[in-house]
């Protein structure tokens, strides 16, 4: 047996932070897992290095199952975003050096290969709806046949998905929350706008998102997905805080605008009544917030029964550990849908040597043993931990809201 020799929790800031469990076995075999949990690091990695970590030393790194129970049984205190993801970084390491050791990359070790590769959706946004359809027309260009539209909104100085400077959006921008205004009969007023445009300028063949954030009330996301309804979205995505599943019954009734939920989620329980409901068509869980590929594949197996597809959530705070494993993970799953690719900065990349490739608007993980995915520790250590938190959200008479 691959017995568990040490673990460490390596934290590095390429531009933004990063934190990555790296498991050695006595064989010297490796597995990396992501554990980054966006402005809540430091909690994640204390809680691998304080608790996780003393109780993994002298376990059979093949018994992935049983160290998952162990951990998520075990701990008695159940579920929560720092635990799964924890949880997540360690089972992702296990895959990899069961990988490693069968010598074959991991979607084998899943079922084999499920497609030839993985649809990937681009993110398009500007500040106008013109900036935001000439990034999309980019995207169209390089392949992606699935682009997510967000653009500014007339009278709020800022909005969620609109970068200041890049293609892709990274919120996580201030050493303490920078604090935006929100404004929902202006942003109701611009997205049927942006899509109209979008469908003129793009044509039919591509596939149109767009995520709202948790932003709007039931009845308000009935009411966008029916006007987006003529332009036909591929998804509206978190139309709605999904604490209280049985919410997304209004939006049903109001919409055929297919839904996607969960970026946020960490447990199978988050999204039971979602799934069982037939309330969305895609969930959002990936690999790093919901416990893993072993939980996730659960999640898929479950909404699977419902012909509800996976979509994995992909934004840049999700390290290319994560990315690595969710494209494992999309190629073998029988219900895959779609999954978020926002690329990584060239400092990010070189930090993360990987093995997984993009071409044609689609990805592939590779055929490394495991997830042909690492870290060079050498360079991380060059990049400090910089505290970086999300913003926070207020309405224009300065009431808390949802970010
Ligand atoms: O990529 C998305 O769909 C997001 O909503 C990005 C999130 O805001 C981001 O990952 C939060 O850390
Ligand atoms: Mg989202």
């Amino acid at each position: 047996m691959p017995k568990i020799v040490d673990a460490r929790v390596i934290i590095t800031c390429p531009g933004r932070n990063f934190v990555t469990l790296k498991i050695i076995c006595d064989d010297g075999t490796t597995g990396v897992g992501d554990a980054t949990l966006n402005g809540r690091e430091l909690s994640v990695a204390s809680y691998l290095t304080d608790h996780v970590i003393p109780c993994l030393i002298g376990r059979d790194a093949h018994r992935i199952e049983d160290i998952w129970q162990y951990l998520y049984k075990g701990a008695y205190w159940r579920r929560g975003p720092v635990t799964m993801s924890a949880i997540a970084a360690v089972d992702t390491a296990l895959w990899d050096i069961k990988g490693k050791i069968a010598g074959l990359p991991v979607y084998q070790l899943l079922g084999g290969a499920s497609r030839e590769n993985v649809m990937v959706y681009g993110h398009a946004n500007g500040t106008t709806i013109e900036d935001t359809i000439a990034v999309a027309l980019d995207y169209q260009r390089q392949g992606y046949k699935a682009i997510r539209l967000q653009c500014g909104v007339p009278g709020m100085a800022s909005t969620y998905g609109v970068s200041k400077d890049r293609y892709f959006y990274e919120p996580a921008d201030a050493d303490l929350p920078t604090e935006n205004v929100w404004n929902t009969s202006k942003y109701l007023r611009v997205v049927p706008e942006l899509f109209k445009a979008a469908r003129e300028a793009l044509g039919w063949d591509v596939h149109l998102l767009h995520d709202i954030h948790h932003r709007l009330t039931p009845i308000e996301a009935g009411r966008l997905g029916k006007d987006l309804e003529p332009y036909r979205p591929f998804w509206l995505e978190d139309a709605t805080p999904a604490e209280n599943q049985e919410a997304f019954k209004l939006i049903r009734q109001h919409t055929t605008a297919p839904l996607a939920v969960g970026e946020i989620f960490n447990s199978i329980h988050d999204c039971r009544e979602l799934i069982q409901n037939q309330l969305i068509d895609y969930i959002r869980a990936t690999v790093v917030h919901a416990g893993g590929i072993t939980h996730l594949r659960r999640i898929a197996s479950l909404a699977d029964l419902y012909q509800i597809r996976t979509g994995c959530h992909g934004a840049t705070d999700l390290s290319p550990v994560c990315m690595a494993a969710a494209l494992h993970f999309d190629l073998s799953v029988p219900n895959f849908g779609v999954q978020e690719y926002m690329r990584h900065t060239p400092e990010t990349d070189a930090v993360f040597p990987h093995a997984y490739t993009f071409a044609d608007g689609a990805m592939h993980p590779g055929d490394e043993p495991g997830l042909g995915v690492d870290i060079d520790e050498e360079l991380a250590a060059g990049y400090e931990y910089s505290r970086a938190f999300l913003p926070v959200n207020r309405l224009e008479d300065g009431t808390m809201y949802n970010w």
